[in-house]
């Protein structure tokens, strides 16, 4: 059996850009038993919840509740990943089930830090994807510049990379022909790297079928 994962897919974009929107899109065309959706922000609520018995339904909402912890959690998850880069990546990768799949859709890269993570622990594995779309677009799609938000480091540290294996403009709205091209290639990658993972376990167990 191939080790998990084969392929990570990692999805990063300013806010509205329709990140959500094209990993979901991917998911839906996926084997659901080969490909799963790890958001890296699934653990930081519930575990900030947990730490400091806090409602962790109520901070999942847009509520007062929220707001009243949101700098507190800010600097709570800042203090974690500043200790150990890759504590919120492993959270997630645990809370998703990770393991039991062999392609991993990372919707909501955030910071260099995570890319750094990936790169070490996962290099052969890795594609990187930015999507991008114009100011304009994600106005429409209801974004506001907040400020402390947008231009926090985690809406901007990865504006200067600019080594993505793919960049996919994102700006117009049901374009149905670009967004089936762009599915298309992502779902010939995932099952070139599927077919390459089961090829080389089935190698490895002529071997020790031989040699054992
Ligand atoms: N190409 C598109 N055509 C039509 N609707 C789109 C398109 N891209 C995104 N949307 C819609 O725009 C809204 C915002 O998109 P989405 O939630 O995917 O953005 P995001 O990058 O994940 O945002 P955030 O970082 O805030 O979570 C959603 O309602 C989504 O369905």
């Amino acid at each position: 059996m191939a080790r998990n994962p084969v392929l990570v897919l990692l999805f990063s974009g300013k806010r509205k850009s329709g990140k959500d929107y094209i990993t979901d899109h991917l998911q839906e065309r996926l084997d659901e038993s080969k490909s799963k959706i790890i958001r890296l922000s699934g653990p930081i609520k519930q575990q900030f919840a947990e730490d400091n018995g806090l409602d962790y339904s109520q901070l999942l909402t847009a509520s007062d509740y929220k707001e009243k912890y949101r700098s507190e959690m800010i600097t709570w998850s800042e203090a974690k990943r500043a200790q150990d880069r890759g504590y919120f990546i492993r959270e997630a990768i645990k809370m998703f089930e990770g393991s039991k799949y062999p392609i991993w859709i990372v919707s909501d890269m955030r910071r260099r830090s995570d890319l750094a993570w990936f790169r070490e622990h996962h290099s052969c594995a890795i594609y990187s994807v930015r999507i991008v779309a114009t100011e304009e677009a994600r106005r429409k799609r209801g974004w506001v510049f907040t400020p402390g938000v947008d231009d926090a480091e985690s809406e901007c540290d990865l504006d200067t990379v600019t080594s993505w294996d793919m960049e996919v403009d994102n700006s117009q709205e049901e374009s149905e022909g670009h967004m089936l091209s762009v599915l298309d290639s992502l779902l010939t990658l995932c099952s070139e790297r599927l077919a390459a993972a089961a090829a080389a376990a089935a190698r490895s167990d002529v071997v020790s079928n031989t040699t054992g």
